[in-house]
């Protein structure tokens, strides 16, 4: 047993992960049928660490007590503490990512309902972008530091929510945020998260796409090599890793991959099918929500990541029901929130936080709705339906191409057109 256990740990360590060589073999029908996959001998990491998952997603599933209801007022108050609270202290971890704070409560609140992200929120917010980075753009995480691909992603959308408020739209510097756009933007068709430093991998591709699409900045000389570099990601499995020709397959780089094809109307470019098929896969029986990773943890974000990509996916008419839907729901509403602590969380055990908030409740608003599209080269044009003989949490549907309601993001782009 114990040899056992260390071969699983070398091959766990050494084997699997990112180094793992790829082995494909079809199988015949028969054998199909005798591969039946039973762990019930072995105890690796993974195993375990699922195993204690369950432990504690499987009592609140089933509990006849508790009800799949999202609680509203109880997120209303999470949320709006967030203006008025001084945030906790081990919150100075995201010292560089305050625009995302602000576009994950700022989403949130609208999401729950438009009219609880108040004029004077807004305010707030364009005033604290503003201050900032003060010039209009490239956005930076926080006072004085470099812009960042990712902070202006977060720091558009958060503009975009708050609607114009005191003509703040037309205070971005759009010829400023191009020209730094071409400035992080690659030969090989990515683009680095900051001028000269960072990582190059599909987040940069989507911020700078999403960006550039909401601000009408696209250009032949930004895009030059990018459907290429996208192509390249998408890996045997059906998903996409964050980099060409390299990763494992991850449910927030195959987000970003999707949304932009999505955006640049190339997704019939890619293996739709084997996407599908990953996309499906990424779903487990027992806890009913969805893992990033083949073979890893179930976790509330990947509500969104994996379910915004199939909503886009759905969108372009590739398929109604790629994932359950109520499955999901009951996943969000029993384990992902709790009724001593306000918020949304990764999974039973973990603390609620914004990030988790934004991203369950996307995840939550994508199974209440049908996503369709009118006009395939405009990706703000995605219009919804409510799904039939699916609960109701009354959220305002979410442009999965955007990750931001689907009626703030075309009156942005209708602006800059
Ligand atoms: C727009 C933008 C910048 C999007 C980012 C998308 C993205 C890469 C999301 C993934 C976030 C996440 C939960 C990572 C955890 O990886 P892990 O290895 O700790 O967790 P795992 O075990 O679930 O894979
Ligand atoms: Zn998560």
């Amino acid at each position: 047993m114990e040899r056992n256990l260390n071969r699983f740990k070398f091959i766990n360590n050494k084997l699997l992960g990112r180094k793992k060589p790829i082995i494909e073999r079809e199988l015949s029908s028969e054998e199909e049928m005798d591969v039946i996959s039973d762990t019930s001998d072995y105890q690796t990491e993974t195993i375990a660490d699922r195993n204690e998952v369950l432990k504690d997603c499987l009592p609140l599933l089933e509990d006849p007590d508790l009800e799949s209801k999202l609680n509203r007022d109880f997120l209303k108050m999470y949320l709006t503490a967030a203006f008025s609270l001084q945030l906790p202290s081990q919150m100075t971890a995201l010292d560089a990512s305050q625009p995302w704070i602000l576009y994950w409560v700022a989403n949130s609140l609208y999401m729950l309902d438009a009219a609880w992200l108040t004029d004077d929120h807004k305010k707030r917010l364009k005033e604290k972008i503003f201050v900032i980075s003060p010039d209009g753009g490239p956005f930076a995480g926080g006072i004085g530091q470099l812009p960042h691909v990712a902070a202006t992603y977060a720091a558009i959308n958060t503009l975009t929510l708050c609607d114009n408020i005191d003509n703040s739209w037309d205070l971005v510097n759009r010829d400023a945020i191009l020209n730094w756009l071409l400035s992080i933007k690659q030969k090989n068709g990515g683009f680095k998260t900051s001028f000269t430093v960072g990582e190059n991998d599909t987040r940069g591709v989507y911020c700078a796409l999403s960006i550039a699409s909401l601000l009408n900045i696209i250009t032949p000389e930004l895009t030059e090599n990018v459907l290429e570099y996208l192509i390249a990601c998408q890996n045997f499995e059906g998903g996409f890793g964050g980099c060409p020709q390299e990763d494992e397959a991850h449910g927030g780089y195959t987000f970003c991959a999707v949304a932009a094809l999505a955006i640049l109307g190339k997704l019939d470019s890619i293996n739709i099918p084997k996407l599908i098929e990953w996309c499906a896969t990424k779903q487990y029986n027992e806890e009913k929500g969805f893992c990033g990773r083949s073979n890893k943890l179930v976790d509330g974000c990947y509500s969104f990541w994996v379910g915004g990509t199939i909503a886009i996916l759905e969108a372009y008419g590739y398929g109604d029901y790629i994932f359950d839907h109520d499955s999901l729901r009951e996943y969000i509403l029993r384990c992902c929130q709790d009724d001593k602590m306000p918020g949304l969380r990764d999974k039973p055990g973990k603390r609620p936080d914004f990030y988790h908030t934004n991203y369950v409740l996307s995840g939550l608003a994508i199974t209440e709705y049908k996503f369709d599209i009118l006009d395939k080269t405009n990706a703000t044009s995605i219009i919804v339906k409510k799904r039939d003989n699916i609960g109701y949490s009354e959220l305002n549907p979410v442009n999965p191409i955007y990750g931001i309601p689907i009626d703030v993001a075309s009156k942005i782009y209708d602006h800059f057109r």
